[in-house]
């Protein structure tokens, strides 16, 4: 198995004048959940859209290694409106293996219903379903709980890690929410002036730490 799922060096990213991402460096381990903090506009997505393979833009001495079998999922589902479930789980892979994955993820007999007709939470285990058929090493998913209510908010955070610890794939998850991080990953990285300013195990990372390094303020 390879030494990482993931391995950034030296990547810069700048639109026009302002440099969003400066000689960043960052490496995952096969099967490690990694949560991404920062401020808003910090360089989370930017970051996340240049493993992903989808900017071709990222410049400077960057190296950049990731495995082949990368899964994507956004805050909004991206469903394709004209395609029934099973058939937005198994676009672009070898039919079959669609059906076994809405069931993993709680959605057995959905499968001819069309997006339109589910919930903002079914939506993303539709999503998670489209991302587990293709068995990636690596997990990008980007705010991807974002968007749902507290309560089907942590019914996914169940769900995900269930899955990851049934197929252990490398995650990287974009999130705003300091206790989603602590909760889920394994390890928590913080962006900070265009790189990673701050990366402990999620064991060590102090919820008021994590916050005041997000430059939140929290009364005592
Ligand atoms: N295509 C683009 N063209 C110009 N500027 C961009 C583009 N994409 C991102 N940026 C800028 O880069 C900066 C970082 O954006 P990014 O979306 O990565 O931040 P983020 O940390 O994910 O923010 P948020 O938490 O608010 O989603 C922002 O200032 C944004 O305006």
């Amino acid at each position: 198995m390879a030494a990482h799922a993931v391995r950034v060096t030296g990547l810069t990213r700048a639109f026009q004048e302002r440099t969003v991402l400066d000689d960043l460096d960052l490496t995952i381990a096969p099967g490690e959940f990694v949560a991404l903090l920062g401020r808003s506009g910090s360089g989370k997505s930017t970051l996340l859209k240049a493993i992903a393979g989808l900017d071709h833009d990222v410049t400077g001495s960057g190296e950049l290694e990731v495995p082949q079998e990368v899964a994507v999922a956004f805050q909004d589902s991206r469903l394709l409106p004209w395609l029934r479930v099973l058939d937005n789980v198994e676009l672009g892979v070898r039919p079959g293996r669609g059906r076994a994955a809405l069931e993993e993820v709680g959605l057995k007999g959905r499968e001819r219903a069309w997006p339109a007709e589910l919930s903002g939470g079914e939506q993303q285990r539709v999503a998670l379903a489209r991302c587990l058929v293709r068995e990636p090493r690596l997990l990008l998913a980007d705010e991807p709980f974002g968007a749902l209510d507290a309560l089907t908010r942590i019914k996914m955070h169940d769900l995900l890690r269930e899955l990851c610890a049934k197929h252990r794939p490398a995650v990287l998850l974009v999130t705003h929410d300091v206790d989603e991080a602590i909760e889920l990953a394994d390890r928590v990285v913080v962006l900070q002036e265009s790189r990673i300013g701050l990366d402990l195990p999620a064991r060590d990372a102090d919820r008021t730490h994590l916050l005041s390094a997000l430059g939140i303020g929290v009364a005592a």
